[in-house]
């Protein structure tokens, strides 16, 4: 723990609320951020962790109380440039780069204090150099296109230039779920630097519904219940499942949460053909592929009813394993997606949520043509009851949900559609546990009725709700396995493994 007292607050925030309409997302907080410590903040899908983050960011105003930093008091106009002035960063959960400018572009806008014709090289110098002390080993470039990178090394990137110090010192930095992207190895080097940056006397707010993160990494741990704080205590004090309670959910008595992922994050372009067979909707679905890294390379089978996990290094052509068995089906109608980069590749963030929901299912919802509306009305109510969707109505814009709230709406979207086989690629980003778990039961309870998933994930627990297991390396699948089979370490070696030169 830090060397530094804990007990001096930078900054102090005394009554704080904040109203979206009807929605109370913050009810009289009232919370201390110390000098030297790393505060967690945790709690249920819309508790309300973002918004306070984003008052703290200078993003929105409060509507009551009071904040000071260092002693001062933040007066109604506090906003982000002061924000910045005072040395307070955020990484967001939706990230932010613009995704056809180079890394180094990026960190210019976000460091306008970098200036002077030789702006190009001292902001590769300074990012290069963030990414070197937070990610060793991270292989980016200040030149690479951030469209180019996958979304694990956009988020190092983002994550690199909240810490990188122009002309001030960064006194405090926000972290909202920021190793939702990243795999074990470089989730572990942040965590580590988290450390070291509060070492070091710097502030840090963690957000994470990763509990052993959490616990590992924060000094103290505050809990968020709908828009309230309801309980601040020593990161010790607490356990898995007295975390969970706090929280307000109870503790699974099958499956502990390891939380551990699969390792490394690197791009791997898949290059090898695979060709695909699946006849009748309830016949296998089988997929060839072309020879490749390892000796013999498995047929990749999913049969009707089954869970089929794919795991390995992120990057590792997982994802567009998914796209080649998404574009092969489409035009029958028998298969959804639930994308894990939402922002990209999931959301209509205008629309209302209903719209979001429906729109995979509106042939079923329509008559002569035309969409009825009462159906979707009905379709959107169910599953925001189903899936405990935290809004007033679903004809609110999807935009003013909070982010695992969006995902739970990407999920209903999915398995309220007709499709009989689901593509999963890494979606429980943001989610918080009570919500997996539940959504882990209704995916088996769909496998069950003889829907069939094929799931990405880079959280090595997910892969016991699987029925057989494909490792993929190099941009293919490497290895196959049952449940029974699995291990962490057979998923390591697997992942790892060099290739032999014969
Ligand atoms: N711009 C907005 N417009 C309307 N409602 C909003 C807006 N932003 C947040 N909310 C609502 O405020 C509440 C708190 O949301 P917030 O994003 O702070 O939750 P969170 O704890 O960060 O959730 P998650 O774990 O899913 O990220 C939610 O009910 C959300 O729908």
């Amino acid at each position: 723990m830090s060397q530094h007292t804990h007990t001096q607050g930078l900054v102090e925030l005394c009554h704080v609320s904040r109203s979206f309409g009807q929605v109370k997302a913050l009810s009289n907080v009232t919370l201390t951020i110390r000098r030297g410590e790393c505060l967690g903040l945790i709690g249920h899908n819309g508790a309300g962790k973002s918004t306070l983050m984003n008052i703290l960011a200078g993003t929105l105003a409060l509507d009551e109380g009071d904040m000071t930093f260092a002693g001062q008091p933040l007066g109604q106009d506090y906003a982000v440039n002061q924000a910045r002035a005072l040395g307070v960063r955020c990484v967001f959960q939706e990230l932010s780069l613009c995704p056809n400018l180079s890394v180094l572009e990026n960190t210019h806008i976000a460091c306008p204090e970098i200036r002077g014709w030789q702006w190009r090289k001292q902001a590769a110098a300074q990012m290069t150099s963030s990414l070197d002390q937070i990610f060793p080993g991270h292989g980016i470039k200040p030149q690479h296109i951030v469209a180019d990178l996958s979304i694990g090394q956009r988020q190092m990137v983002e994550i690199a230039r909240a810490f990188t110090a122009v002309d001030r010192p960064v006194e405090l930095v926000i972290l909202d779920e920021p190793t939702s992207s990243l795999d074990a190895r470089v989730a572990q080097q942040l965590l580590s630097f988290v450390r070291r940056f509060v070492e070091g006397g710097g502030s840090l707010v963690l957000i994470s519904h990763i509990l052993d993160e959490m616990l590992s990494s924060c000094d103290r741990i505050a809990v968020m219940q709908d828009g309230h704080v309801v309980e601040v205590r020593q990161a010790t004090d607490y356990t898995r499942d007295s975390l969970v309670e706090a929280m307000g959910h109870a503790a699974s008595p099958t499956h502990t949460q390891s939380d551990v992922r699969s390792n490394e994050s690197s791009v791997a372009d898949p290059t090898a053909s695979e060709s695909m067979t699946s006849g009748a909707s309830n016949a296998p679905l089988r997929v060839h592929q072309a020879s490749g890294p390892a000796a013999h390379t498995p047929v990749i089978e999913a049969r009707q009813g089954q869970i089929i996990g794919l795991a390995g290094l992120a990057g590792h052509g997982q994802s567009a394993f998914l796209n080649k068995v998404l574009m092969s089906r489409q035009g029958a109608g028998q298969v959804a997606f639930v994308a894990g980069d939402r922002q990209t590749e999931g959301i209509f963030p205008l629309w209302s949520i209903a719209e979001n929901m429906a729109i995979t299912s509106l042939k079923g919802l329509s008559q002569y043509g035309l969409i009825e509306r009462q159906k979707v009305m009905a379709m959107a109510n169910q599953w925001q009851h189903e899936m405990g969707i935290r809004t007033p109505s679903v004809q609110n814009p999807m935009g003013s949900l909070s982010g695992g709230n969006q995902q739970k709406v990407l999920f209903a979207r999915a398995l309220g559609a007709s499709a009989d086989l689901i593509l999963m690629d890494d979606p429980m980003r943001g989610v918080d546990v009570g919500t997996k778990r539940e959504v882990y039961e209704r995916i088996q309870a769909e496998a069950a009725k003889g829907r069939t998933f094929i799931w990405y994930t880079t959280e090595f627990e997910e892969l016991s709700y699987c029925d057989h297991i494909y490792v993929f390396r190099d941009g293919q699948a490497v290895e196959g396995f049952p449940l029974s089979e699995l291990s962490e370490a057979r998923v390591l070696s697997s992942s790892f493994e060099e290739d032999v030169v014969c």
